[in-house]
């Protein structure tokens, strides 16, 4: 099928990155928040991003101005109903995407298909609320989403072959590489990282290193380019918890359970480089830790 429209729920981090690659590849996109100050902030960050790949080369002015003035907003989600294909990138709670699939169902096209951008969530369940389970899948962007190269695709149990090739042959046109994962909690890439950021935590909250010595080990010693607790900060730490969580519960497996440390920062409202706080505090000119 021909897609050309693409509605986007939800512009946080994920959001802003994904409306980037569609807009620059041509399609016509709608993003969605309910905060106009999300919409705004999201679409100077597209603006600012564009023009940092102008400065290097990667992207002429003509394509950057061509790509900013494909990009539309609205706080208004039933916008969104004639898009062929749906990406919900909102907060990662399952409650809140069920209620954007519920309200967006009287409005969508036959053809729509929905995708989720969940790092952990069932695509089975969300997709199993919804008129279409065939026609639903997860589609998961790796953050930043104009750096990275890989999109997890996502079958949900009944979803069909002609949507799996339909969303495939997008990754291809965003120049991007898609890996196939099978509907398991946090899938393939979050499986494996978020326990190792989670271990990274413990590590911290048992006293074995300090925020810049375990970083720093895992720098120099794994030849990771971030450390775990910069990363995790980067990913946002409500959204590492909410993944440690759905391992937690889904695989019921002690090894899962989210370090105590991890919980209290963010209940602390301490999330990471969102609210310029997490293990690093970024309100000065350098980073330093929190603690
Ligand atoms: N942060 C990462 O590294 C990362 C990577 C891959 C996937 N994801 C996934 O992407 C999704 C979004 O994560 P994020 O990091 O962009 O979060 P974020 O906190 O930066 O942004 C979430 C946005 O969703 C909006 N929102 C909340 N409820 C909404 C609703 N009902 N309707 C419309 N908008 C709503 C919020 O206002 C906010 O702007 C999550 O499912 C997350 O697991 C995150």
């Amino acid at each position: 099928m021909d897609i050309r429209t693409v509605g986007i729920v939800g512009a946080g981090q994920m959001g802003n990155g994904i409306a980037h690659v569609f807009a620059l590849a041509g399609f016509e996109v709608l993003m969605n928040d309910i905060s106009e100050d999300a919409l705004n902030n999201a679409v100077a960050l597209v603006d600012r991003n564009l023009e940092r790949q102008v400065s290097r080369g990667k992207v002429t002015p003509e394509d950057k101005a061509a790509a900013m003035a494909r990009i539309r907003t609205t706080t208004k989600l039933h916008e969104l109903g004639p898009s062929d294909l749906i990406i919900e990138a909102a907060t990662e709670r399952e409650t809140v995407k069920q209620a954007i699939f519920e309200d967006l169902l009287p409005h969508i096209q036959p053809h729509t298909i929905l995708t989720s951008n969940t790092s952990s969530i069932s695509i089975t369940r969300l997709a199993s609320r919804t008129d279409r389970p065939e026609k639903f899948m997860g589609f998961h962007f790796m953050n930043p989403v104009p750096v990275m190269q890989l999109v997890e695709l996502i079958r949900g149990i009944a979803t069909d072959e002609p949507t799996y090739k339909a969303l495939h042959a997008v990754v291809e046109k965003l120049g991007k590489t898609a890996a196939s994962a099978e509907d398991f909690p946090a899938f393939i890439v979050n499986r494996i990282l978020m326990p190792m950021i989670n271990e990274a935590v413990y590590t911290l909250y048992e006293g074995v290193g300090s925020v810049k010595s375990i970083d720093e080990s895992m720098k120099l010693g794994a030849n990771h380019p971030m450390g775990p607790l910069e990363l995790a900060d980067f990913i946002g730490l409500d959204t590492c918890l909410a993944i440690m969580n759905v391992l937690h519960d889904g695989l019921a497996d002690t090894k899962y359970r989210p370090c105590p440390l991890l919980t209290k920062y963010v209940e602390a409202g301490w999330l990471g480089r969102k609210t310029q706080r997490g293990f690093y505090d970024y309100r000065g000119e350098t980073p330093v830790p929190t603690r």
